[in-house]
């Protein structure tokens, strides 16, 4: 069976997936699309030469038959209701970050997947498809490091716009590192704190950059990140784990060496679709796979996604008030625990 996606949100990251559902990944295929700008549908339609139906919104869309798994890359404000639509309808959700943009909306959504019974829902926090972060996390559930006491990480842009806002350096951007980081090392967090170093010229006026994030964990971990939007150099991803009997790090990926003026070099990425490409390859096979094989998604959960919500609202508290600002996140339900196979991924 080709798992059918109906697309609800044709721009930039849409239009990318569905070139990755059509021309890279297999087993499943675009049967519907939709956006608030019909124009947007209508060229996705058209660029990517699809047979696939185009729908006013996404109530339209879900109606469809033909529509198994519901691709939601629409603005963040806009997740919480397609999702809580498509729960109802009993479809598959594909979901980008953020699940909803409150703790509070992605909580309804957990609600209604428990309600339905079974796993619907995954969300593209698409890192814990990366492999190098796969890597780490094999050597620290094999124990080759012992057991993590600290973890220094960096996620840098090159530059960022006018609409980049200072709570987005947290909600947009760190985001990231807060799904990724306890994902690897099994713990939850316990608080959160922002400090800021010296401003770069480089950001405008409005944005404090970089910023560093200190979050602890349950079991003590610290960990410090830095979030550093207009470094100008590159997409730059780092993260490093120090554990009791040695240290795993992120490997730099693999760029051409050169020599040349007496240089010995290597290029550095410029944006994060090419950083993380076959990490969203490999997220969109593993996606189609389980929901065609098991019947439900193996991802990230709607659970990391209220996770996310609940750290990230703390962490923006902690950039307004300078204070370590706790994380208060409620038991995981057992609905999220069904599987050990789940937390591998
Ligand atoms: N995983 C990642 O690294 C990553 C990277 C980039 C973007 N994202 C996320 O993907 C989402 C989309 O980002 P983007 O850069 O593609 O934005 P975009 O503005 O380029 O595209 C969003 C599209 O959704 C449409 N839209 C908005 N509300 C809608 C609605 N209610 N129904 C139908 N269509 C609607 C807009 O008209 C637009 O065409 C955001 O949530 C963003 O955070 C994730
Ligand atoms: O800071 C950016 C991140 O580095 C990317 O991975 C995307 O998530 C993008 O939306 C963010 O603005």
């Amino acid at each position: 069976m080709t798992l059918g996606f109906g697309v609800v949100g044709t721009g930039a990251i849409g239009r990318e997936h569905i070139q990755r559902i059509t021309k890279v990944v297999s087993g499943a295929e675009i049967a519907a699309v939709t956006d608030v700008n019909q124009d947007a549908a209508k060229k996705a339609v058209e660029d990517f030469n699809l047979r696939a139906s185009i729908y006013e919104d996404d109530t339209a869309l879900l109606k469809d038959e033909n529509v198994e798994a519901v691709l939601v890359t629409s603005w963040g404000p806009a997740h919480e209701s397609t999702v809580l639509k498509a729960v109802e309808a009993g479809k598959f959700v594909f979901v980008e970050k953020p699940l909803a943009t409150t703790a509070e909306g992605c909580m309804r959504i957990v609600e209604a997947e428990q309600k339905h019974g079974k796993r619907l829902v995954q969300v593209g926090f698409m890192r814990r498809y990366d492999s190098g972060y796969r890597q780490m996390k094999e050597a620290i559930d094999n124990n080759f490091i012992g057991e993590p006491l600290m973890i220094r990480c960096a996620h840098r842009n090159r530059e960022v716009g006018e609409s980049y806002t200072q709570d987005m350096a947290i909600l947009d951007t760190l985001i990231h590192e807060i799904d990724t980081l306890h994902w690897l090392v099994g713990d939850d967090y316990k608080s959160i704190q922002v400090t800021y170093p010296k401003k770069t010229k480089n950001a405008l006026e409005h944005l404090k950059d970089p910023q560093i994030v200190t979050l602890e964990t349950k079991t003590g971990i610290i960990i410090h990140a830095e979030i550093f939007v207009n470094c100008q150099f590159g997409y730059d991803i780092q993260c490093e784990v120090i554990g009791e009997e040695g240290i795993v790090k992120l490997p730099e990926v693999a760029t051409a060496q050169y020599r040349k003026d007496g240089v010995l070099g290597s290029g550095i990425l410029q944006d994060w679709q090419s950083r993380f490409n076959d990490a969203f390859n490999n997220e969109f096979q593993d996606f189609i796979d389980a929901v065609r094989r098991e019947g439900q998604p193996q991802g990230p959960s709607a659970w990391d996604g209220y996770i996310a919500a609940v750290t990230g609202d703390a962490g923006v508290k902690a950039q307004q008030s300078g204070q370590a600002e706790p994380i208060e996140l409620p038991e995981r339900p057992d609905f999220y625990q069904q599987k050990k196979q789940e937390e591998k991924v």
